[in-house]
Formats: structure tokens, sequence, C-alpha cells
């Protein structure tokens, strides 16, 4: 499984270009494509799901050609030209259920008894409910075969003469169904107008609102009784505009915002703002709820955290804001008590079962979570945990939990490339506008020097000293302690997985007892080189180590600090001695704490663990690419704290 690390971070700052709408970019595609005349479409959103539908109006005989930046859509003035076609919609829901209609009104009053278009998606698009949709169609006299299980895709599209002048949707499954019957409707109303009627109450209706008004930059008026009873005027055609240009995507706003609001900021979006026609943009309104700071302009918001410096918890409606409400529930893991999404149950039928998604991720980060059938109680831990995130396919559930680094936890991102389906950029930009919580990393051989110049430089710096050494020392001990073989490698690692052992200043402490000298003894050394040549107690320490990252910084030494455990260190060091020199140390540092030292023993155990720490198969001792090279043969203690000193100007 492909994964991303995001480190805790210490803060979000910055602006960020938006990229385009996916909503406004596939509605305009199609619109185009139904459209008399070339539409020269800017700013278009390149990603999964606008492919999907790219290529769906090329199947369909329309004419599409990139111009520069732009992309030249030639309408085809009412009816697509070729009404044979396999239609692939991969799990764009917007896609399909936009399609389907228009195509259905395409394939009416056709000469070509033999067309059909067939629509089809992966495995999770055949469990995303379209047969509302295919029952108002029916109204209107559709044929339409499933072509699996009856209500879902994959399903046939044939010829038949649409007749009827009024057709009756659903509106709380998905207000997709009530924007594919309205874009399809001009093409229906040639002679009588159609009335479009919702049965229920209309759901997230900022996207039929979006709907309605990029209609009329087509020139198709509709004509609107509250939100239940739609009329299209016979006789209109969708003529294009021209040139359109895409607002920025205010749903992937939310996650910038957000950014700024959790993480100081301020954050600015920019390619949304006041004047937008995405319902999305009321995203900010719900994080002004919790009390950031929020600015307005023509095309941008800003959002910065709350003076006080502590958001508020809340309890909302968030019905008109589905998507971006995703990244209000990993807000609410900052707030100062339990909030509640509530009129969520569209999250249902979703890339997956976005509440269920949800629920059992923010658990991960140590949230007390509540489902019910349409909303969700988020109530935060004291201490956010560092947790492993299934992302079940859904861009929006890999994008949100990005989030959560800014409370001070690792989180790792299950199939990042998830987020291709509407913004393939997203991990990028987001590393522009946070800063990763510091690590200086030190590794190198036994006697280097690591510990005592890591202790002198993290008092320097203000920043927390990891002595990972120590870790596997303690494992060696309980171990010795135990009896457990120092080859049993399930039972190691279940003994440094539950390891209750703590640092304390320069104490070191297992189970309460302090056991600072206990792990330096020649038995611990040899035990801990052994123990930590095992991969399975490497990776019962894995996690733990990384908990030591925390603001204002860390300076961690060892082995593999800077390769596997921080290998996004700022700064990283590799320190090293002649043979000679490190054994010399190492005698002096026992004689001084009154214990035996032998100068010859010493000598060839340190080369033996030099040779095991190097070859190992995991996580061996090596200097990495990006690491500075420090020889301290023949340096005091005074300089090499001068050299990685220096280094660490890079941290500020
Ligand atoms: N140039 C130097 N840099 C770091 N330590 C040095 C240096 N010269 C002598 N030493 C001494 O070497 C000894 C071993 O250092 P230590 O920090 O325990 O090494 P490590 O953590 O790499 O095993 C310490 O007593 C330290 O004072
Ligand atoms: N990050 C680390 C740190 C230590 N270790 C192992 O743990 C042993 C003890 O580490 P240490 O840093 O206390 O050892 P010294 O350098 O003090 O001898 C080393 O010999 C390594 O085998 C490791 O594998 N990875």
């Amino acid at each position: 499984m492909e994964f991303i690390d995001l480190p805790p971070m210490l803060q979000a700052a910055g602006s960020v270009r938006l990229p385009g709408s996916k909503s406004i970019s596939n509605r305009v595609l199609l619109l185009a494509a139904l459209a008399e005349g070339d539409t020269l479409v800017e700013a278009l959103l390149d990603s999964d799901d606008t492919r999907v539908m790219r290529n769906a109006i090329v199947a369909l005989g329309v004419e599409v050609a990139e111009e520069g930046e732009a992309l030249r859509v030639s309408g085809c003035g009412g009816r697509f030209p070729k009404l044979r076609a396999d239609i692939f919609v991969g799990n764009s829901g917007l896609s399909i259920r936009t399609l389907v209609p228009a195509i259905v009104a395409c394939l009416s009053g056709g000469d070509d008894a033999a067309a059909e278009v067939r629509l089809s998606g992966v495995p999770r698009m055949h469990e995303r409910p379209i047969g509302d949709l295919v029952d108002g169609l029916k109204q209107l006299g559709a044929r339409v075969e499933w072509l699996g299980e009856p209500g879902y895709p994959p399903l046939a599209l044939k010829p038949a003469l649409l007749g009827a002048e009024r057709v009756s949707v659903r509106g709380n499954v998905s207000s997709q169904f009530l924007t594919g019957l309205l874009q399809a409707a001009p093409l229906v109303a040639r002679d009588k107008p159609l009335v479009i009627e919702v049965e229920g109450e209309l759901i997230s209706r900022p996207y039929v609102e979006i709907t309605l008004n990029l209609m009329e930059r087509f020139g198709v008026r509709v004509e609107r009784e509250g939100w239940s009873r739609f009329t299209v005027p016979a006789g209109q055609r969708y003529t294009s505009p021209g040139r359109i240009a895409v607002e920025g995507d205010a749903s992937t706003a939310s996650y910038f915002l957000a950014a700024g609001a959790l993480g100081g900021g301020p954050v600015r979006v920019v390619g949304a703002g006041r004047q937008s026609i995405q319902g999305d943009v009321k995203f900010a309104d719900a994080l002004a709820v919790m009390g950031a700071e929020i600015t307005w302009g023509d095309d941008w918001i800003e959002a910065r955290a709350p003076a006080s410096g502590k958001l508020k918890a809340f309890d909302l409606d968030l019905n008109h804001i589905p998507d971006a409400a995703m990244t209000l529930s990993v807000a609410a893991l900052f707030a100062d008590g339990p909030s509640t999404l509530r009129n969520i149950g569209s999250w249902r039928v979703k890339e997956t079962d976005r509440i269920a998604a949800m629920a059992a991720e923010l658990r991960k980060l140590g949230a007390t979570v509540d489902e019910f059938p349409e909303a969700l109680r988020v109530t935060p831990p004291a201490e956010l945990r560092p947790a492993v995130i299934d992302t079940y396919d859904d861009h929006r559930v890999a994008m949100c939990f990005s989030l959560a680094t800014l409370g001070g936890a690792y989180v790792r991102i299950n199939d990042p490339k998830c987020v291709n389906k509407t913004f393939p950029e997203y991990f990028q930009t987001f590393a522009g506008i946070t800063r990763p919580v510091p690590v200086l990393a030190i590794d190198g051989p036994s006697a280097s020097g690591k510990g005592t110049v890591a202790a002198r430089v993290a008092a320097a710096l203000g920043f927390d000293h990891l002595d990972s050494g120590a870790l596997y020392r303690i494992v060696a001990l309980a171990a010795l302690e135990k009896g457990v073989a120092l080859d049993d490698e399930a039972a190691l690692a279940g003994l440094a997985a539950a390891l209750p052992a703590r640092f304390e200043g320069d104490k070191v402490l297992l189970d309460g007892r302090d056991v600072s000298d206990a792990i330096r003894s020649e038995a611990c050394s040899v035990g801990a080189s052994r123990v930590a040549a095992l991969p399975a107690v490497r990776e019962a320490l894995f996690w733990r180590q990384r908990a030591y990252r925390r603001g204002p910084g860390l300076v961690g030494e060892g082995r593999d600090m800077g390769s596997v455990i921080f290998p996004d260190a700022q700064v990283k060091i590799f320190l090293t001695a002649s043979a000679e020199a490190r054994a010399d140390r190492r005698y002096k540092q026992l004689i001084d704490k009154g214990m035996p030292a032998n100068m010859d023993d010493l000598l060839r155990d340190l080369r033996e663990r030099d040779e095991r720490d190097s070859r190992r198969a995991v996580a061996p001792l090596r200097k990495e690419d990006d690491a500075a090279l420090l020889d301290t043969s023949d340096m005091t203690v005074g300089q090499a704290v001068d050299f990685v000193m220096a280094e660490a100007a890079a941290l500020r």
C-alpha cells in the first residue's frame, strides 16, 4: 500500500491559488458540448473526474482541443453526433448523473435504431444509487436497461421518443439527479415547456444554484417556484458564451482555510470569494462560528486562528455544504468541547459511506465519535495520537486528515493518490503553507559523541532530545531481566511495544525504576545491538520514536534518525570518529563512572558492533546523501557542537 507520512506541523500560513472548481468544470464541459458554437474554457480543473467528463463528451463525438492553458469545446448544437458509445465514468457521480439525462434526450427522435450508450464505472460507482433519476427519465418515456443491479450502474441507454411535459424526481438522495434533469431539460422542451417537480426535501441546494447559474451563462432560463418546482420554457437552446473562466474550487478551499484557522494563519485562498457562485464558500462562516477570523475579498478568502488561540465547539446543520463539512469534522478535533455535524445523510452515498469512514478514522486519532444515521458528534481527545489513516478511495478523506498534523500528530495517509480525483497537487500545496516541527537528526557509530553533542545542541535550541539508542538498550535490559532470549523476535517485539519506559531529564526510567546506569552496562550494549537488528523490534519502536517530535523541535540521535524515523529531518548530521578515538572515549567514560574497562576488549567490541549495525538488513548504519559529515577524531566537544549549531541555523 502506498502512503505519505505527514509530520506534525508547527503552523500554517501563506497563500494558495485554488485549482478550478470540480462542480463548475464538469457542468461547463457538458453545457459547452451541448451548446451551439465554440466555447473557450479557461482555468478548467485537470483531475480524474474532469477527465471522465472530457473523455465522455469526446466519445459522444464532440471536438475538444487544447489551446494553451485553455480548452476549446466545439459545441454540437443540442445533439451528440455519436450515440453508439461505451463510457467509463470512474467514480464521478456528477458525470454519470448529468450525462445520463443528456444522452437520453439526444437519443430521442433519432433515426439510428441501433444507437446505444452504455455507462459503467469503478466498483464503488456500481454501489451508488441512480434509480430515482432513471425513474424520472422513464416518466418521460426513456428506455434504460440495467446491466447489473437494478437501480445502480452499469446501465444502457436506448433510443426512445420522449413525450411527457412533467417529470418528478426525489430531492433527498442526491441533488445531482435534479442537476442532471435540469441540464438536459432544454433538449427535451423543444416544443413544449418541461416541468420538473422535486419530491421531498431538496438537499444540497447550493449545488443546484450553481447549475441554474451556469445554464443561464449558456443562455437558458429556468423558472423556479421555491425549491420544489422548476419550469424550463420551450424552445430554448444552449448557446456558447464564447469564453468562460472556471472559478477556484470552494470545496478544496476548505482545507486551506481550516489550515489557517487551526495553524495560526493567515492562509489566503485565491480564486473563490465573496462573488463566488459556489455554496461551499459558506464553509468560511462555519469556521467563523468556531471563532476563526475570516476576511473576504471578491475572489479570495483569508482565515486565521482566533485571537484567544482556542477554537469553539459547534452544533451546525451542514446540509448546504456537505463536502466541506468533512473538513469541519476534522477541525472539531481542535475545539474546546464536543461538536455536532447535523443533516449530513448524503455522506452515506458518496465516494464511500463518509459518516462511517470519518467516524472510524477520527477515532484512530483518539477522538470519541458518536455516529448517527444523518449526523456525527466528535469529542476531541486531550492529545491527538499518531494515526495511519485509511482513505477508502475518497479524495476528501485523504485531504481533510492532513489537517490533524496541525494538532501535533504524525499522520500517515494510505493511498494518497486518491486525491487525483479533484486535486492531484494537494499534498505539495499543503506542504507549501505548513511548517513541520523541526528535527535535527544525528546518526553515527558508537562513542562518536552523538549523545554528548545532541544534549548540548538540544539545550541551546530549546528542543527535546531523543536518545533512540537508549530505547534499544531498555528493551535489552528488560529482556535480560525477564529471561527473554535475545533472538526471540516476537517476544522482544512484544516487550518493545509495551515498554513501560520514560525519560525524565537525564534519567531513564523503566517501570518507575532509575535504570540510567544499568542500560550502559556492556551486557546491555551488546544486547541492544542484537535486538536492534530485529525488524519487528524496530517496527514496534517506530511510532514511539516519532511521538517525540513536538514543538518547538527535536534533536534525535541514533543510527536511523535521518534515514528511517525522520527522513524529512531538516538538518542531518553523520557524526563519526576513528575506531581508536572512539574506544579511547568509551574507556574514559567507563573509568569515570567507576566501571571496569579494558581497551582491547572495547576496541574489538566496538568494531563488532559497527559491523553488525552497518551490515544488518533493516535500517543499517550509513551516511545518507543529504547528511553533513562530521569526523570528530581530532575535535573537542565544543568544536563538534559549534559545527552542528552552524548547520542548525537552517532550522530558523
Ligand atoms: N569531539 C567530540 N565530540 C563528542 N564527544 C566527544 C568528543 N571528544 C570526546 N568526546 C567524548 O566521547 C564520549 C562518548 O560520547 P557519547 O556522546 O557517549 O557517544 P555516543 O552517543 O555516540 O555513543 C563522551 O564522554 C564525550 O565527552
Ligand atoms: N537509532 C538507533 C539507535 C541505536 N541502535 C542500536 O542500539 C545500540 C545502542 O545504541 P546507543 O546509541 O546507545 O549506542 P552507543 O552509540 O552509545 O554505543 C546500537 O549499537 C545500535 O545497534 C539502532 O539500531 N538504531
